[in-house]
């Protein structure tokens, strides 16, 4: 059965790129990698659940092409995102001779794409990378825009650069073998767009998702275009969030801090801490009298429908109090003279960025939910 392929462009002038979404795409890895390349050969980094399943695929359909690759290992997990593995990286890539005009791949999850991506982009001032995601997170979401990280124990993605790829490859063929958790931390993600810009996107959600977790191809292709697109468009009018962008962050004020909170470990997944802020960013904007009581029961009610964390007290173990919570969300990169900006929402797909929110209604709502 043949599957379609999407493109989506990301116009950004000499920094533009391609995504290409299909189904086998891995085969044919060369056709699309070997256009950017002054020689045949890349250094790939991947982590150690990605490699042994996918990593051969790929050597093959660079192979076949007559492309050479050395690869890395990383550990699997958000704690990869640290200046420790960030080092190991960036020593390797320098031991493989990497040079400015040669291309560095990220295969793997958002954590692969991050940090490989910022590696990329301190490595003799600037490499050019390619983007291969292989979790359903990082095929709608990390693998585009050029936001590239590692963490601290003060925030989520404290330390970073924007460096964008050169191409971006999501082959949905690999999302088979994820967990279904991670599956549906990569739907938190895809659900975002639908709540801060498009509420048609959120009808089809509510009525493919299922069909989407049960590995429905056709329908997983047009939910990563639909995603690219909508990321696109916002980063192309906004590359390096001076305003419209940050609304691509709608959910992560609350779920950067309940990461923090919870030490970066898999107690809570980023998409999951995303999925939770939707739903509490909704909340507030309710009790702001910003949008109707209907809008956060029915975000709500589809997270729970899609059998996802939606609470805090869908977090195991004990989180810090409210006072605490709101000082690790004054960490955000948001913060402009000392004030928090907002994404508040007046309704789903009418996500807007605000710096004029009662601290006290925050506070008062991460109160309610931690009770
Ligand atoms: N740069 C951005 O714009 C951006 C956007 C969203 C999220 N992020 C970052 O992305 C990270 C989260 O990404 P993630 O959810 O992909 O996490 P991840 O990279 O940790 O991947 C999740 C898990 O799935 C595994 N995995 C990945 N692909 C697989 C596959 N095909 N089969 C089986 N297992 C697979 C990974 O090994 C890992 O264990 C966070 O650090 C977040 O901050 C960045
Ligand atoms: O690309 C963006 O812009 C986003 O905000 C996408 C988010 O999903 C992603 O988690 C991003 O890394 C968060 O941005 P940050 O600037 O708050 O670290
Ligand atoms: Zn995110």
């Amino acid at each position: 059965m043949t599957h379609p392929h999407e493109t989506v462009r990301v116009a950004l002038g000499d920094r533009s790129y391609r995504i290409e979404i299909g189904h086998g795409l891995l085969i044919n890895a060369s056709d699309w990698v070997s256009p950017l390349l002054s020689r045949p050969r890349v250094a790939v980094v991947t982590d150690d659940t990605v490699g042994p399943l996918h990593l051969d695929a790929l050597r093959d359909g660079l192979a076949a092409g007559g492309i050479e690759m050395a690869h890395l290992t990383l550990p699997s997990g958000e704690a990869t995102k640290c200046w420790r593995y960030l080092t190991e990286t960036v020593e390797w890539l320098l031991e493989q001779k990497v040079e400015r005009g040669d291309m560095v791949v990220a295969f793997g999850g958002g954590v692969i794409g991050d940090l490989v991506g910022f590696a990329a982009a301190i490595l003799r001032r600037g490499v050019r990378f390619v983007q291969i995601p292989t979790s359903l997170l990082a095929q709608v979401d990390s693998s585009v825009g050029g936001k590239t990280a590692i963490n601290s124990p003060h925030g989520k993605n404290l330390i970073g650069a924007f460096h964008q790829p050169s191409l971006v490859l999501a082959d949905v063929a690999v999302l088979g073998t994820l967990t279904e958790r991670d599956f549906l931390a990569g739907y938190g993600e895809v659900v975002k767009y639908g709540l801060l810009g498009d509420a048609a996107f959120f009808d089809w959600l509510e009525i493919n998702a299922p069909d989407l977790a049960a590995g429905d191809i056709t329908k997983r292709i047009e939910a990563v275009r639909w995603s690219c697109q909508m990321k696109a468009d916002i980063v192309e009018r906004d590359e390096t969030e001076q305003g419209d962008r940050a609304l691509l962050n709608l959910g992560h004020t609350f779920g950067h801090a309940l990461e923090a909170a919870t030490g970066y470990s898999d107690r809570l997944l980023h998409g999951e801490g995303v999925a939770i802020g939707c739903a509490l960013a909704f909340e507030v904007s309710s009790r702001l009298g910003l949008c109707s009581q209907e809008d956060p029961s029915r975000v709500r009610a589809h997270l729970k429908a899609m059998g996802m964390k939606t609470d805090l007290h869908d977090i195991a173990g004990d989180l810090p109090d409210a006072d605490a919570l709101m000082a690790l969300m004054g960490q955000d990169k948001k913060v402009t003279q000392g004030t928090l900006n907002y994404i508040m929402t007046r309704g789903i797909g009418e996500a807007y960025v605000t710096s004029n929110v009662d601290p006290k209604v925050v506070k008062s709502v991460l109160v309610d939910a931690l009770a």
